[in-house]
């Protein structure tokens, strides 16, 4: 039993488990990996969202700023009257201003008269400010920002659209992307005096809203029309201030429904292009800009690597492998434990069949149990039992067909087959040792005359009586034996024997003698015997036996009543 049913039962269990979990590992799989992806895409739209909200609210808190510098009392009366101390003052409250806030690449303050010349102007040059000096300020009333604020009710707002700044002046904000909010500054009874402008650091505005995303992370940013002006790749962003426009619609297809106005929100994935070194999920919305501004609204994305959207679910897939191997190989080491248990019984029962063929003593079985086991192991202690029954009467049986086959039913003694047996063994003795046999054959004399005068049973209780004394007057080493009906034959082995041979014939019919008793009556029997003597009168049993026959024969053609030899052979 090389691999035996534990080993195989728990193997074929184990695999059906291990089957059985991995296609469920592999559907849960399947099913957790779109999850988590649809999850992270999800999230991705809602971060994209949020820094789309973001970006308004920011330049909701930049209109509050401009409406705190266009109501200051100092900025009306330096408009009005132009004071160098004054001036420097704002010049302060623009420099705290820009300290607050990093986007801010410049505040200027601009005059309604002599073509919109800067009254005051901070610019931002690194981590430092520069208060420009009054030569340096220039005239800005051909730029739409004042032009057109001047137009605007007091308090209202002017957005630019985000260009690259080309304006004249060495600052941080020179070439780079930027946007101009102003404010109209106007007189108690309405004139307007002059601007208030502040210069915003596209880029810088969008990384400090982007902090708090994961480094991995890219910001896309396009104008109301579609303008590329943040990607990662800077060939791709402002084309139309270098004469060739670059549109997000055409840049990523998916975006297309986007910038038509079907959907205010994308999520697709997009394989590596330029500027994008991995595949990414992309999200994009449509911001629209509470600020009255010429862009209205503006397109904001956000692109997350697709490797860190599956990072879960490969970690789930991880998970769910070490759990179907972990929970395969505990099924299969449970299995193998509970079929070892199971078959231990088994074995047990196999070890006492194995013992009960041998005819040993079985040993324990497992009666006791209430399962099917415990009936196998009834149910083989009955077999067992019926068996052990059915055995002890088919050798009673043998031991009776022996006796058949050996003894004379009504006497007991043995028969013609057995004297046979007897007087081939005491032939070969007396040859091997040089001795000799005699065979005595008895007739009763005229026993039909019992049967014809007493009854058959009368003739029956005659050849017993005769039977037990010819038992009791040779010795327990002779054979006396019945050949059928009323003959007897009497074998005397031993080294005297041919002498005592007379001595014992004489001896049979004296004990025949007495008379026999019957139903209240007594019953007379006499016998012949006629003697042969190995090796004289035959060297085999049936020599022998006829010989001795003959001599009976010639006794009862003598008279009866007596014993003679046989004739020597010639
Ligand atoms: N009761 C009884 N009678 C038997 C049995 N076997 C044989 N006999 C009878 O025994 C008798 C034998 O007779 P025989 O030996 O031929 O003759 P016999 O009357 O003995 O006369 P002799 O032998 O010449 O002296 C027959 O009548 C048989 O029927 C038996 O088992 N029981």
């Amino acid at each position: 039993m090389k691999y035996g049913i534990a080993v195989k039962l728990a193997l074929l269990l184990a695999a059906v488990g291990i089957c059985a979990s991995a296609l469920t590992g592999a559907y849960s799989y399947g099913v957790s990996r779109s999850l988590l992806v649809e999850s992270s895409q999800q999230s991705l739209v809602a971060a994209t969202q949020v820094l789309g909200r973001r970006v308004d609210t920011s330049l909701e808190e930049i209109a509050r700023n401009l409406q705190v510098l266009a109501n200051h009392p100092s900025v009306r009366r330096t408009l009005k009257q132009p004071d160098p101390q004054m001036n420097a003052q704002l010049a302060e409250l623009f420099e705290l201003m820009m300290q607050a806030n990093p986007a801010y690449f410049q505040i200027r303050l601009i005059s309604a008269d002599n073509f919109g010349l800067e009254q005051v102007r901070v610019d931002r040059l690194g981590p430092s400010f520069i208060n420009v000096p009054e030569a340096d300020l220039q005239e800005k009333g051909h730029f739409s920002y004042v032009s057109e604020t001047l137009q605007l009710p007091s308090g209202t707002v002017y957005m630019s659209r985000i260009t690259i700044n080309h304006e004249r002046g060495v600052y941080t904000g020179a070439e780079r992307p930027s946007m101009q909010l102003a404010m109209p500054v106007r007189d108690t009874d309405g004139k307007a005096l002059g601007v208030v402008v502040i210069n915003l650091d596209v880029d810088g505005m969008f990384a400090l809203l982007a902090t708090d995303l994961p480094l991995d992370f890219r910001l896309f940013l396009a104008n109301g029309q579609g303008d590329i002006l943040i990607h990662p790749d800077h060939s791709k962003t402002f084309g139309f201030d270098r004469g060739r426009r670059v549109l997000l619609q055409d840049e990523f297809a998916a975006t297309r429904s986007l910038v038509t106005g079907a959907t205010s929100q994308v999520v697709f994935q997009q394989p590596t292009t330029d500027g994008l070194l991995q595949p990414v999920v992309m999200a994009f919305v449509r911001q629209p800009l509470k600020l009255r501004s010429e862009e209205g609204q503006l397109y904001v994305g956000l692109a997350q690597p697709l490797s860190s959207v599956r990072e879960g679910a490969r970690h789930l897939g991880l998970l769910i492998m070490i759990s179907v191997l972990g929970f395969g190989l505990l099924g299969l080491l449970g299995t193998l434990f509970l079929a070892r248990l199971v078959l231990r019984p088994l074995r047990q029962l196999i070890a006492a069949a194995n013992l009960f063929g041998r005819g040993q003593e079985i040993g324990y079985l497992p009666l006791d149990r209430q399962d099917e086991i415990g009936e196998l192991a009834r149910s083989f202690q009955q077999m067992q039992r019926q068996i052990g029954e059915q055995l002890g009467s088919l050798h009673a049986s043998q031991e009776q067909l022996k006796q058949m086959a050996q003894y004379d039913a009504l006497t007991e003694l043995p028969n013609r087959r057995m004297l046979q047996d007897r007087l081939d063994l005491a032939i070969a003795r007396a040859r091997r040792h040089g001795g000799c046999a005699a065979v005595l054959f008895i007739d009763l004399d005229n026993f039909k005359d019992i049967n014809d005068g007493w009854g058959h049973d009368a003739g029956d209780a005659v050849l017993v009586a005769v039977a037990q004394r010819l038992r009791l007057s040779v010795r327990d080493t002779d054979t006396v034996a019945r050949l059928g009906g009323d003959e007897f034959v009497v074998l005397l082995d031993g080294p005297d024997t041919e002498r005592d041979a007379a001595l014992i014939a004489g001896k049979l019919i004296d004990c025949l003698s007495p008379g026999i008793p019957f139903q209240g009556g007594t019953l007379r029997v006499a016998a012949s015997i006629g003697i042969s003597i190995f090796p004289q009168h035959g060297i085999t049993a049936p020599q022998l036996l006829m010989a001795a026959d003959r001599a009976m024969y010639s006794v009862k053609a003598n008279g009866r009543g007596g014993f003679g030899f046989a004739v020597l052979q010639d």
